[in-house]
């Protein structure tokens, strides 16, 4: 599989561009005419940075307003071609990309066009050049890859292709079935762009909302399906235009990209029948079966907070690891890890965040798989460093540089509380907690779509629809993220002010803002909680009032959820209860949540109500409230 990508999606100076593209892995480019003009190298010295960073320039684009056009402007757009060919010649590439015209003046008729293509193949021959014609979604007169493919057909010359680009195909609800119908080598060059489903103009949606692909919503494994049965075995190019990526690290963009690129043709060779796909063999996604246990990092100093606010929720001190100062807190099958150590990862975790979530440990069906198709989807690797006698549990780096731990039932991973762990056989009277139900993790927004991107490819997972959620000081947005038993909450802050916002800045950087735990019977929980001394966040009086309304439920059972401050959702397939803990020092709070029938969301409308309340709380009483 050859990759490329367009110098449009990443932002930085032309030779930033380069260098990011290069460290991802990429294969080639695509130059924007733009940002050729914009910097300030000869064509020459252009082409020789791309080679010397071992690219390939793929494509030069966009030449528009071509074809169907009358006198001047058409001997007009010759001459123009002309000089682009011969800059083309100096940048040393041999593939331009035309795309539909917008000009007011074009006339269409296919037959015309076809010939003025025809004209522009001679002249491209002469050149050593080829020409690519994409129909863009808002072409004047050609905006549909089948109209594209008609012109290119009655062209019927060498050197005149198809490009096909995957937003104008699916943005224009094309079926991308009607691309098998098209011979692979007539095909000159393939984009690759998703986008998120929201009704707009075409143009506005392309040119500031495209994504990498499985970032949006467009089926372009579909698209590539029928690519890829056409016998394409050209470039696979993004070509992204997104407001954010401009604004975005060029690597974390870049890495992105190929990550998508990878896991995109793996979706597409796992969904066949197709010819085989060009991408070394990996394993493939697999649900996580559950969270085996969150490991926190702290000082000596900060334990005794974080290890009363444990015992405040039930846990007990259950043993320790065999040799690094961590224990294990538990009930009722959850496992928290609390790490004091004074050097290492714990440590400089603890320097960077205060105390944090260093590490989250996944059960998998095969921890080696999971951990192998996480490095071929360029997750960083933590490879562990163990005493002799302890486990070599496989891990990779996660959200703001913490890690996630893959453990399994079927190796020797499963014996991790045996090898690793002295148990204190203490009989351990919970508050009722029997598992975790999702963490959430917060985020500065533009890292957002990066990190549903992580967990959707290396896991079988699937996104909720984004939601967004009011804060008194701006709005938080959550993308939920569920691989089987893994439910993550990504929650990326707009606004500085927000709590999210303030939680990012005061702990310096993205991570684990909020562990919920499940329990069975949250009033049974929460009257337990509450003889521990549970820091309950108080929730105020006008929200009951509006929730008996607005589900109808019985009286007594908002009384029993006003006493204990429990907050209710329901959805088509359930209901959904849920209590929280005030914030702790830097935001970080607990939640407890009760799933009933088949419940899929997280409480999102009560959000708001939460944050309010979290807010009055981390003010001291009587201070004005601005
Ligand atoms: O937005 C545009 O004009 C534009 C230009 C070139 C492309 O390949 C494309 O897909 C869109
Ligand atoms: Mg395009």
């Amino acid at each position: 599989m050859k990759t490329s990508i367009a110098t449009v999606s990443i932002s930085g100076t032309f030779a930033e561009k380069l260098k990011a593209i290069a460290a991802a892995g990429f294969d080639g480019i695509e130059i924007f005419e733009q940002d050729f003009i914009a910097s300030d190298f000869t064509p020459a010295e252009v082409g020789r940075m791309v080679r010397d960073h071992g690219l390939e320039i793929t494509l030069f684009q966009p030449f528009r307003d071509f074809e169907g056009l009358p006198e001047p402007h058409r001997s007009r757009a010759f001459a123009r071609a002309t000089r682009k060919f011969d800059l083309m010649n100096q940048l040393g590439t041999d593939l331009v990309l035309v795309c539909s015209s917008v000009h007011p003046a074009a006339m269409g008729g296919i037959d015309r066009m076809a010939g003025d293509f025809a004209a522009l193949g001679d002249l491209a021959k002469s050149h050593g050049i080829r020409v690519g014609f994409e129909a863009l979604a808002w072409g004047r007169h050609v905006n549909d890859h089948r109209d594209a493919w008609e012109v290119v057909r009655r062209a019927d010359h060498p050197n005149v292709g198809l490009i096909l680009d995957s937003f104008h195909t699916l943005g224009r609800k094309i079926d991308p079935e009607t691309i098998r119908r098209i011979p692979g080598d007539r095909i000159f060059f393939v984009q690759l762009a998703d986008a998120p489903a929201i009704e707009m103009d075409l143009l506005y949606w392309s040119r500031h909302f495209r994504n990498m692909p499985g970032e949006g919503d467009l089926d372009v494994a579909g698209f590539m399906r029928a690519v890829v049965a056409t016998g394409y075995a050209g470039p696979l190019s993004l070509e992204i235009f997104n407001d954010q990526f401009r604004a975005g690290l060029p690597r974390l963009v870049a890495c992105d990209g190929h990550r998508s690129l990878i896991a995109l043709m793996d979706r597409v060779r796992r969904t066949g029948p197709t010819p085989p796909v060009d991408l070394p063999a990996f394993p493939a996604a697999t649900p996580v079966q559950r969270v085996e246990f969150i490991e926190f990092a702290t000082s000596a100093n900060d334990a005794p907070a974080l290890e009363s606010l444990l015992a405040a929720t039930g846990f007990a001190r259950a043993g320790a690891h065999v040799s690094k100062p961590v224990t294990l807190w538990r009930q009722g099958g959850v496992n928290v890890l609390v790490n004091t150590d004074s050097t290492g990862f714990a440590r400089n975790s603890y320097m960077a965040h205060g105390t944090t979530v260093s590490e989250v440990a996944l059960m998998v069906p095969d921890a080696k798989a999971t951990h192998q198709r996480a490095l071929a989807l360029l997750a960083q690797d933590h490879s562990p460093s163990a005493e002799p006698g302890e486990l070599q549990i496989p891990a990779i780096r996660g959200v703001g540089g913490s890690i996630i731990r893959l453990l399994d039932g079927e190796s020797d991973l499963s014996r991790i509380w045996s090898v690793d762990f002295r148990s204190d056989a203490v009989p351990i009277d919970g508050a009722g907690l029997v598992g975790i139900d999702h963490f959430g993790q917060t985020m500065a927004y533009d890292e957002m779509l990066s990190w549903a991107l992580f967990y959707t490819t290396i896991f079988d997972a699937k996104k909720a629809l984004m939601v967004d959620v009011a804060d008194p000081d701006g709005l938080v947005r959550s993308q939920a993220v569920q691989s089987g038993g893994l439910r993550v909450t990504l929650n990326g802050a707009e606004a500085r002010r927000t709590l999210a916002g303030r939680f990012v800045e005061e702990t310096f950087g993205a991570s684990v803002q909020h562990i919920a735990f499940a329990t069975a019977d949250i009033f049974a929980t929460a009257a337990s909680l509450a003889e521990r001394g549970f820091p309950v966040l108080e929730i105020g009086d006008n929200y009951y009032d509006d929730v008996e309304a607005r589900f109808g439920l019985d009286a007594a059972l908002v009384a029993k959820m006003r006493s204990a401050n429990v907050l209710y959702d329901e959805d088509a397939g359930g209901q959904f209860f849920q209590l929280y803990s005030a914030p702790r020092a830097g935001g970080f709070f607990f939640e407890i949540v009760q799933r009933q029938g088949n419940y899929q969301g997280y409480g999102a409308p009560n959000a708001p109500f939460r944050i309010a309340a979290q807010k009055r709380n981390a003010r001291p009483a009587g201070m004005p409230q601005h």
